[in-house]
C-alpha cells in the first residue's frame, strides 16, 4: 500500500517452477483455457515496463495464472491491482500473493468476457477524455482464445467510452500472439492490413512493443492440429474444394473411389459432426477432430496417405487418351491394310 509516497516493504512468495505447475495444474490438459505462462520474471518485468510508471496507480490484470505478470506489477509499485482469472486452480496461489502484499491485490474469481469494469475502480480517479490517462492501466499475456473477441469489445467501449474507457482514456499494455499483433499494428504497404487493423488504429495509437520467444512460454504454444502439416493441409484443401457445399462433399475426395462412402461416413462419425456444415461453418476443433480421425484411418490403411483424388483423375485422363490414341492408330492400321 502507498504510504507517504513510500511502498511498506513486502516480499512476495517465489512463483511456482514449472515441474510444480505442471504438477498442481496439469497444464497439458487446458488448452481450452490457452494457458501460456511466463515464468521469467526479468521478461515480465519488461513486459510491465512498457506500461509506464505504475507507481500509485490502479491496474487491471487479465488473466495472470500463476502470477508472474502480477508479481512484476506489484514490484512495479502499483497501489491497486485487480485480477481477473477464470480458472479456480489460480485462486489459492493468487490469495497467497495477496497475503503479501496487503491491500494492493483484489481477486476477482470470473470472466474477463463478461466482467464490469466501470464499477471496479474509484470514480475519483476519472479524467476527461480530451485530458491525460487516468491512473489506470490494462494489463495482460491475454488467453490466446480470447483475445480477439476482448480486444473487439473492448474497441466498441472505447467508441462508447464505457467500461473501462468510463475513466478516461485508460491504456492497455497487452500481448497478443504475433499474426494478430502485426493486424493491429499494420500500416497501408502492409499484407497484414486487415479490418482489425483499421478498426483498432481509427480509435487508438496502437505501438508494437517487442517479440516474446515462443520458449519464453511454458509450455510452449502448440498448434492446435497436432498433426503433420501436410496431412492439415490436405484434409483443408480436399475440405474447401467446394467451399459452398457440406463439407462431406469435399472430404469423400481424400478417399478413392472403391471405399469412399464407408470411409467418409466412418471419418465423419468419429470426429462426430454434423456432415451437412459447410466448409466455413467448420471451428478449428472440429478440423482438429478430422484430421485426428484421418491420421487414425491412414494407420489402418497407410495407402491412403498417398492417394490424391486429382491424381487419380488425370491419371484416368491420361489412360482415356492413350486409349484413344490406340484405337486411332489401330483404325490407321485397319485402313492401311485394306487400302494396300
Ligand atoms: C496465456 S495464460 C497467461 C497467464 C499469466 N498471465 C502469465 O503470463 O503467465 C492466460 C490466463 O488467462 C486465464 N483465462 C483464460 N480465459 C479467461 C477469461 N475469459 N477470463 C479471465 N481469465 C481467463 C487462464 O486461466 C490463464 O491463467
Amino acid at each position: 500500500m502507498a504510504t507517504s509516497g513510500k511502498l511498506a516493504s513486502f516480499r512476495l512468495p517465489p512463483l511456482p517452477t514449472v515441474s510444480e505447475l505442471v504438477k498442481l495444474y496439469n497444464l497439458r490438459a487446458e488448452k481450452q483455457l490457452s494457458q501460456n505462462f511466463l515464468l521469467d520474471l526479468r521478461l515480465t518485468d519488461k513486459i510491465v515496463r512498457q506500461a509506464g510508471n505504475l507507481k500509485g496507480t490502479h491496474v487491471c490484470e487479465v488473466g495472470p495464472g500463476p502470477g508472474g505478470l502480477t508479481r512484476s506489477i506489484l514490484n512495479a509499485g502499483a497501489a491497486d491491482l485487480l485480477v481477473v482469472e477464470k480458472d479456480s486452480r489460480f485462486i489459492p496461489g493468487l490469495k497467497l500473493l495477496s497475503e503479501a502484499a496487503p491491500r494492493r491485490l483484489r481477486i476477482v474469481h470470473g470472466d474477463i468476457l463478461t466482467y464490469r469494469m466501470d464499477s471496479a475502480f474509484p470514480v475519483k480517479i476519472s479524467r476527461p477524455w480530451e485530458e491525460d490517462p487516468p491512473k489506470l492501466n490494462i494489463i495482460g499475456n491475454l488467453p490466446f482464445s480470447v483475445s480477439t473477441p476482448l480486444i473487439i469489445k473492448w474497441l466498441e467501449q472505447v467508441a462508447n467510452r464505457s467500461g473501462p474507457f468510463s475513466y478516461g482514456r485508460t491504456q492497455l499494455t497487452l500481448t497478443f500472439q504475433k499474426e494478430v499483433a502485426e493486424r493491429l499494428t499494420a500500416s497501408t504497404s502492409s499484407r497484414q492490413r486487415s479490418r482489425l487493423s483499421i478498426m483498432s488504429q481509427y480509435l487508438c495509437t496502437v505501438h508494437s512493443c517487442f517479440t516474446i520467444p515462443g520458449k519464453a512460454f511454458v509450455p510452449k504454444p502448440e498448434p492446435q492440429i497436432q498433426q503433420p502439416f501436410k496431412l492439415v493441409e490436405k484434409v483443408v484443401r480436399n475440405i474447401f474444394q467446394f467451399r459452398r457445399k457440406h463439407f462431406y462433399k469435399g472430404l469423400e475426395k481424400l478417399f478413392p473411389e472403391a471405399c469412399r462412402v464407408e470411409l467418409t461416413h466412418e471419418m465423419i462419425a468419429r470426429a462426430d459432426l454434423d456432415p451437412t456444415l459447410r466448409p466455413t461453418e467448420l471451428k478449428i476443433t472440429q478440423f482438429r477432430a478430422l484430421c485426428d480421425a484421418y491420421a487414425h484411418l491412414c494407420s489402418l490403411d497407410p495407402s491412403l496417405v498417398n492417394y490424391e483424388h486429382r491424381e487419380e483423375l488425370r491419371q484416368k485422363q491420361q489412360a482415356k487418351e492413350q486409349r484413344r490414341n490406340m484405337d486411332r492408330r489401330t483404325y490407321t492400321k485397319t485402313k492401311d491394310s485394306i487400302e494396300a
